[in-house]
This record gives C-alpha cells, structure tokens and sequence, in this order.
C-alpha cells in the first residue's frame, strides 16, 4: 500500500503500520488550512482497478480537483505502474496541490492476464481481499488526513466509490463516513442488473443450456424473447440483450449474485452518480431515482472535464487515463485521409480475439472497400498455443487499405474529420465518446453492460447497428456497407442529433454541468 502525492518530487509517507495518528478527528485541528483559509472536502475516489472504470473516475476526479476539492485517487499497484509509465498522470495533477495517489493491491499476481473472461476475477479477487486491506489503509492513515506534510488536508469527508465495491461501503459505514457510489456503466445497464431478481422471478433466466454452436448458453428462439420484467424496457429488450452477466445456467452463479447484490446496495449509498445525461436516459434515470432517489447524471465526462478545465484559470490538454502508450502516428495518417472515409476499429481494454474472430472481422473489413484503422492492443489476439502473433497477411494486407496501432488517442481519433463510423464493443466510455463526436457505430458487443449498450444504439438511439452474437465476415462488409452508404445520411443526421444533445448538456446551464455542481455541493454539506 502507499500514498504519493502527486507533485514533483512525490510524498511518500512512511510505511502503514508505522504510523501514529497525527491528526485526531476534532473539529479546529484540521479546520485551517493556513491561518484564515478552511480546508476544503476531502474526497477518496476508489475505482474498480480497470481501464474502463479508471479512465471515467480520474476524469471525475480532475472535475473535482478543479473545483477546489482534495482528492485522494485509490488505484491497484499494478495499474498505478501503468498510469505512471503511459499516461503521464504526474504532469496532469500536478497543478491540482490537493490531489493525491494512493495504492493498493487488487489481490492478482502481476502475470494474471487482466483481461478477457477473467477480468471478472479482479472484481472478485477485490471482494475477498479488499475488505481488510481497505481498512487498515485507512485507520493507518488517520484516513489520509494530514497536518504535518507541506499540504494540510482533512481526513476524507466523503468517499466516492466504484458501484461495485460494496466492501469499501462496509468500511466506510464502520468507519461513519458518508458515501456516493459512481457506477461507471450507463443507466441501462444498471438498471437491468437492478432487476436481477425480477428477471429471475419472471422465468425470464436462467438459461436454458448450451447452444450447439456454443455462441450463448440460449437457444436462438429463446434469446429472441422479449425481456417484459425491466421496466420501461419492455418494448426493445430481449433476452439477448440483457447485460451478460445474465447469460448463466445457474442464478447462483457467483459472479451473476455478485452483480445483483452489488447493484441493490446503491440504494444505501447517499447518493448514486452516472456517467450520462438526461436528454440521453432521462426515462431510465427517472426509474432508478425511484429507488435511489439522489442520482447525480454528469455526463458524458470526457467532454465535460474539457469544457470545465477550458474554464479553468491553469486550462491544459493533457487528459490520458491510459494504460498502454498511445501511439499517435495515427493522426497523422488519419490526416491523409479523405473526410468520413475510414472505419476507426477499437474492442476496448478488455476483449480478447480468437484467431477464426480477427480473420473474420479482417476480411469483412477488407470486402467492404473502405480504409480502416484498426487498434489491436498486444494482448487482444488468442491463438491457438498461445500464440499471440498477428497473422502475416493480416500485417501485409493492411498495409494498403488500412493502419493498426496497439493503443490509439481515442476521443481525438473520433474527433477527426476523416472518421466515419465506429466498429466498436459497446464499452460505455466508447459509446459516449463515439456519440458525442457524433460518429455512427456497428456494435460488436464482447461481454459485460456492453450486450445492452449495442441494443440501445441500434433501437433506442438509433445510431449504429447491432451485430450481436454473430461475427461473420458477410455481416460485417453488409452492416459497413449500411453505415457508410446506404443508410449514412440518416445515421448521420441521429448521431449528429445526439452529439448536440451531449454538448447542451454540459455546457453552462445544461443538465450535466448543474447536475455536477450540485454534486460538489452535496460534498461540500458533508463536512460535519
Ligand atoms: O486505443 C484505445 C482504445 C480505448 N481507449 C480508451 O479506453 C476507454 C475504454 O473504455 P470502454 O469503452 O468503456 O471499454 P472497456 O475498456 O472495455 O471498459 C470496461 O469498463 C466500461 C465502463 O464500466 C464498461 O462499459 C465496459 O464494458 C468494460 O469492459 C475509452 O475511454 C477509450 O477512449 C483509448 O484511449 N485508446
Ligand atoms: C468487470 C465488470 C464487473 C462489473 C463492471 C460492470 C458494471 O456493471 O459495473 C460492467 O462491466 C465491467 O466494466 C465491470
């Protein structure tokens, strides 16, 4: 476990276990923070320790830093190593004094792949062994108050944690502090994991058995029937497109109970904050504040942090929360190419793909016609022995038609001019960011939140297609195709729609941008 502090030289206080309180809990000891200023709040965010999750939360946590607030970042040793090394965090917390880093293992030995099925092992890995790790980080650090260091701060004030680290919640309830859950998924998804049990008790899971082909645990015809037991959902979902967590024989399944357990304590938070807006899930938001009636909607973050650190007095580029180096040559070649020309190709941080995957989506790439540029992250490809390598052709072939990078600069990539639709996973931040660049998307969704994200922009949003539970070349060259001919205009038009919906959000007045105030707010009437 550590504490650094992220200005130039690093703070390092000493070693848990050799540490005295310094600070009792009285009110007047750490009222000043000189001799007239009051400190400010002091808010530990904790994400779940993947690149999703910790991109939205460190966004969140530089809204807050620019507010004025302290802010104490818990990211997993193995992923802080990452951020250091790829994402120059140091320079872009710097200018926040109030800002800080804090580690702590995720519990996984540092060859676990951490990607794939068993990223649902971090989750896990967490909840067996982050309860009491957790703990003793706190109490060993008088709960990351200061009075002697070169910057006093509180003891945190309010905890803002991952929706799905429901042990944090247990310690910070013993410990008595309030705190806010940040669920990192869209309203959707938390909603469907909200009616886990309604679900359950509507017949509508578990499953049935294995499919031959073994492409889902449903058989098609069942896969197809309407979900009717999530409410306001009932005229597009399918079984198909519940979130995946759903797609279990057993509704013991350990990994399934922890989603639901997980996502029906949000109501004992004080608070519940998403990473969307209004006009985007208003219809959702107002389902859930039915039970979770505090729900702060502030999204979508990317675009928010960068309209309010434009605001800013010391306003800086520099936002990466990346865990791989991103490789920027790729603007370059996107600035050769002609307006809305190339498909932009990116899974995420977690996907894997077979070998017979990557050909399939290679050659349906290739049969289309268009220039493409494709992310494959050096983990991503499974073949067979474990050869990881990209096949020759694939290397070769690309040379004319397209450009692969292991890590690309996502949110500039969908800004450029040249992008014309986005091949994407479905991952949340992916949507949000593909939406509001007002790019048109073909879904391929992996795992996770992502199979009912892919239904909600086909369907409901109705900006991409959906190629769920299939991976064939023909459906690939026929949905890009659609996207970039025959139905462009009209997806187009959607996405450029949704995108102005997006900016009137977080701009001054919008839903997001008092949404975020009135959340600091509500942090700042936590100081007892
Ligand atoms: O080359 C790349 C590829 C991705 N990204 C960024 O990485 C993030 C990826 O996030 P997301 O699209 O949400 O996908 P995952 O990495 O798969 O995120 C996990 O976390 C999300 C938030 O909870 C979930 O929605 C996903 O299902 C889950 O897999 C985005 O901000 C991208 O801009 C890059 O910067 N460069
Ligand atoms: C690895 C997954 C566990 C839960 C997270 C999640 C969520 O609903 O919060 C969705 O997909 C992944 O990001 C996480």
């Amino acid at each position: 476990m550590r504490l650094d502090s992220c200005t130039v030289p690093r703070v390092k206080l000493p070693l848990p276990g050799c540490l005295t309180p310094r600070f009792t809990f009285e009110m007047g000891n750490e009222e000043k923070a000189g001799d007239t200023l009051p400190l400010p709040p002091h808010v530990l965010i904790f994400p779940l320790p993947l690149q999703g999750h910790v991109i939205s939360m460190l966004k969140l946590a530089e809204l807050l830093s620019i507010s004025g607030l302290d802010v104490t970042f818990l990211a997993s040793d193995y992923n802080y190593g990452r951020l250091l090394r790829h994402a120059s965090v140091q320079s872009r917390f710097a200018k926040y004094p109030g800002f800080q880093f804090a580690t702590i293992s995720d519990g996984l030995p540092t060859d676990h792949p951490r990607s794939g099925d068993v990223v649902l092992d971090i989750m896990m890995s967490l909840k067996a062994c982050g309860y009491s790790q957790f703990k003793e980080l706190m109490v060993s650090t008088n709960c990351f108050g200061s009075s002697t260091s070169d910057r006093r701060r509180r003891p945190i004030t309010c905890l803002i944690m991952d929706g799905v680290l429901s042990f944090a919640a247990i310690v910070a309830e013993e410990i008595g502090y309030p705190y806010i859950y940040f669920r990192t998924v869209g309203a959707c998804s938390f909603w469907a994991n909200f009616n886990i049990q309604q679900v359950i008790n509507a017949g509508e899971v578990p499953l049935r058995g294995k499919d031959e082909d073994k492409v889902t645990y449903w058989r098609k015809e069942e896969m197809d029937l309407s979900v009717t037991s999530v409410p306001g959902m009932e005229a597009y979902l399918r079984r198909r497109d519940l979130p995946a967590f759903f797609r279990v024989n057993d509704v013991n399944d350990p990994v399934f109970q922890t989603i639901n357990i997980e996502t029906r304590r949000s109501t004992k938070a004080k608070a519940l904050v998403l990473n969307t807006f209004e006009d985007l899930e208003g219809t959702t938001l107002n389902e859930i504040r039915k039970h979770c009636p505090t729900v702060f909607s502030i999204g979508p973050l990317h675009a928010h942090l960068k309209a309010r650190v434009g605001e800013s007095p010391t306003p800086s580029s520099n936002h990466s929360g990346s865990f791989w180096e991103e490789d920027r040559s790729c603007v370059t070649w996107l600035d050769s190419q002609p307006p809305k020309s190339v498909i932009y190709v990116s899974f995420g941080s977690v996907t894997l793909l077979t070998r017979d995957e990557l050909m399939e989506f290679w050659y349906g790439l290739v049969n289309s016609g268009q220039k493409f540029l494709w992310v494959m992250r050096p983990d991503s490809i499974v073949g067979q022995n474990g050869d990881r390598q990209l096949p020759a052709e694939i290397e070769e072939g690309t040379k004319a038609r397209g450009y692969i990078v292991g890590w690309a600069p996502q949110e500039e990539v969908l800004a450029h001019p040249a992008i014309g639709v986005f091949l994407t996973h479905s991952g949340w931040n992916s949507t949000l960011e593909s939406m509001f660049a007002g790019v048109p998307m073909i879904c391929w969704p992996y795992f996770a939140d992502q199979t009912i994200n892919s239904r909600f922009v086909s369907e409901v949003w109705k900006i991409g297609l959906d190629m769920k539970d299939s991976c064939d070349r023909v459906v690939i060259e026929r949905m890009v195709r659609e996207t970039m001919e025959l139905r462009r205009d009209e997806l187009l038009e959607r996405a450029d729609h949704m995108a102005k919906l997006g900016r009137k959000a977080i701009s001054e007045g919008g839903s997001s941008y008092c949404n975020l105030d009135r959340l600091i707010e509500f942090i700042r009437s936590m100081i007892v």
